[in-house]
């Protein structure tokens, strides 16, 4: 465990006295999680964005709370972006979160409530988690956008981006395919398609190419995060973005992200999206009481 001494740089007072966390990534995409099922503790939004920050925080892309459940499942999960805004869900935390969940249930799938409905999470094999994110959400008042339009193909260009596949994996996404996912500058072109007035809660950005084998290299410029190393739902959203596009043959491929690959399935019968991943345990710790965000 982590001592005061080591929380250095959030010194100040306003959490609970010595709450735990857990660091955890998936791919590299990494989290803070508080378990809030025995405590008092809600975090500000303030108290997210400082715990986030990299320089005096602790550092992280999501800011995870495992809470008591609210309409079904073992525990709900609550998920706050770096810049403190509550969203609907997330796909690599999902995978954290159910590893930390399966080893209270010893190893039985379990049901994980979030703003975006019930995930549920089994594990896969030794070191990876797989996680039913539900169904796909194509119409497009379901990502939503400002308006009606077609959700294959949207009447939108923003530097070399355009005429992306919009997919809602409960959290909004704008995939474009590009001849070479690496070469698109997501520092300059992200946020413009973020902010964009099409999309009224902003939007998640993933430029994609296939390679020959099949797989789909993409990377991701995240709402209210920015570029990270990958990210769960975005895969979803490319996964679903490709087959509708008639790019991928069969129900599931391979997703290569900066921080390492997902495997995707897209289910006909029921068009649930599943993914398998790993869950990586950092480190534990203690939240400094003292700190002031
Ligand atoms: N990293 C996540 C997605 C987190 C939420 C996203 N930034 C949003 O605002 O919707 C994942 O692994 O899915």
């Amino acid at each position: 465990m982590w001592t005061a001494g080591l929380l250095g740089p959030y010194n100040g007072a306003m959490i609970t006295p010595g709450t735990p966390f857990l660091k955890m990534h998936g791919l590299g995409n990494d989290f803070v999680i508080v378990d809030t099922r025995h405590t008092s503790f809600t975090p500000t939004s303030a108290l997210v964005r400082a715990l986030s920050d990299r320089r005096t925080g602790i550092g992280c892309d999501q800011f995870i709370t495992i809470e008591p459940p609210r309409a079904e499942g073992w525990a709900f999960m609550g998920i706050r972006n770096a810049d403190g805004e509550v969203v609907e869900s997330c796909g690599n935390a999902a995978r954290c979160v159910g590893a930390v969940l399966l080893a209270e249930t010893k190893g039985a799938p379990v049901c994980l409530d979030t703003l975006a409905g019930p995930i549920v999470a089994e594990a896969a094999s030794e070191e990876r988690v797989a996680v039913d994110m539900g169904p796909a959400r194509l119409a497009w008042d379901q990502i939503p956008l400002a308006g009606p339009a077609d959700t294959l193909s949207l009447d939108l260009a923003v530097g070399p981006l355009s005429a992306p596949v919009a997919v809602s994996v409960g959290n909004p996404h704008a995939v474009f395919f590009v001849p070479e996912a690496e070469a698109v500058d997501l520092d300059r072109w992200g946020p413009l398609v973020e902010h964009h007035p099409l999309f009224p809660r902003r939007v998640n950005v993933e430029v994609v190419h296939q390679r020959p084998d099949g797989s789909l290299r993409m990377r991701v410029w995240e709402r209210g995060v920015g570029i990270t190393r990958a990210c769960g739902t975005g895969a979803c959203a490319v996964l679903i973005a490709a087959r509708r596009r008639g790019l991928v043959p069969g129900e599931t491929a391979d997703v290569v992200l900066d921080g390492g690959t997902l495997t995707i399935t897209w289910r006909e019968s029921d068009s649930h999206v599943v993914m398998a991943g790993t869950a990586t345990r950092v480190y534990s710790g203690v939240l400094d009481p003292g700190f002031t965000p």
